[in-house]
């Protein structure tokens, strides 16, 4: 099982950024200090450990579901394929999505479970699986599902109350009962091809939703942070999940709260030669809220983009579900037909990164 296979250890001699760490359990009891760490890691990384989490099991369970389905024949697998018409619910095929403007295909399996399925469970809402999700239905895709969405509306209530928004306001804007892009992600990357290559598993980006919930295994992924040029590694750290802010959030917040660039790689030093795999859960506003800030709501959102440079970029006009399904379309290998697809492939990648060192886009 991937999550108990003896690994070897995350190299010291490697560049890695640290993350604050969240006690959930500190910030569930309404911990000012743990809440005020909770706000400096959202606002200035957007990224941070989380532990007391209480999902390990859930967590296992699921790597064990990800890993029976991998195991399927690849034509079985097929039958789920995403497609390329910007669906993200069911499984990717390595190679069809690209890492680069050139087309490059990427090596990266997934198995993407809508939340709306999985909880609807045995109606269909958007599509059916491989057998190997609904054999796991009770034992790991729910309860994973349940456990990361209550997660994430504490960690979300928290940041809404801190932003100034009226109680419940991000609440109102990811409702549970609403048809969305929320899912669970397992992904697999087999082992990389040379110790020292940087080969891509997951190309730069930033998440399309509000919060990630992660958890991986082996090293690999990367940040760059703000203002910083080159990339670190974040260390797996072990009963500690990795949260991140997704773009809804980030402009829904006018920008005070950070959807940072990361991306995969192959894992440092002799972690390289072992299959990785990790697991994600992806919270996201519900389809048809149209992502722009929310000026009206708080006065710290409102100030803060009537500061920013560029105030459009807080005004998408775009619906969470438009949004999504451009953005995974675009990646597809089969539309990637130059510099003007993977733009359009882009969030607010495009700012972070072009600010950050404009050569990033073109080179990965
Ligand atoms: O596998 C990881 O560690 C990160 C995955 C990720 O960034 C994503 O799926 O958006
Ligand atoms: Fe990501």
């Amino acid at each position: 099982m991937p999550g108990l296979t003896t690994l070897p250890p995350f190299p010291e001699d490697v560049p890695t950024h640290s993350l604050l760490v969240v006690d959930y359990h500190l910030i569930k009891e309404g911990d000012d200090a743990e809440i005020d760490k909770l706000w400096d890691a959202a606002t200035k990384l957007g990224f941070w450990y989380l532990k007391n989490h209480d999902a390990d099991a859930e967590v296992d369970a699921m790597f064990v579901m990800g890993e029976e389905t991998m195991k399927l024949p690849l034509d079985e697998k097929m039958k789920y394929e995403l497609g390329d018409g910007g669906n993200s619910f069911g499984y990717k095929a390595a190679g069809t999505n690209a890492i680069d403007e050139k087309g490059t295909p990427d090596t990266t399996e997934f198995l993407n479970v809508s939340k709306d399925d999985a909880l609807a469970y045995p109606r269909k809402v958007h599509r059916d699986y491989p057998e190997t999700v609904y054999a796991h239905i009770d034992d790991a895709v729910k309860p994973f599902m349940l456990k990361s969405i209550d997660i994430c509306n504490i960690l979300m209530s928290t940041l809404n109350n801190k932003l100034g928004l009226p109680k419940g306001r991000l609440h109102e804007l990811h409702q549970l009962e609403k048809e969305s892009h929320c899912q669970s992600r397992c992904i697999k990357k087999p082992p990389g091809k040379a110790v020292s290559a940087d080969e891509l598993a997951l190309s730069a980006h930033t998440d399309y939703g509000s919060l990630s919930f992660l958890h991986n295994r082996l090293g690999g992924l990367q940040v760059m942070p703000p203002g910083d040029t080159s990339w670190y590694y974040i260390k797996p750290i072990p009963g500690h999940a990795i949260c991140n802010v997704g773009d809804a959030l980030a402009i829904m917040s006018g920008g005070i709260l950070r959807s940072n660039v990361h991306r995969v790689i192959t894992p440092p030093k002799e972690q390289a030669a072992y299959e990785r795999w990790s697991l994600v859960y992806f919270h996201r506003p519900h389809d048809g809220v149209v992502l722009e800030a929310l000026v009206n709501d708080s006065p710290m959102i409102a100030d803060a983009v009537a500061r920013a440079p560029n105030p459009a970029v807080f005004k998408t006009g775009e619906t969470a579900d438009a949004w999504m399904m451009r953005r995974v379309r675009m990646r597809r290998a089969k539309n990637m037909t130059g510099p003007e697809a993977w733009r359009q492939s882009l969030g607010t990648e495009h700012e972070n990164v072009e600010a950050a060192r404009p050569v990033s886009v073109s080179v990965y």
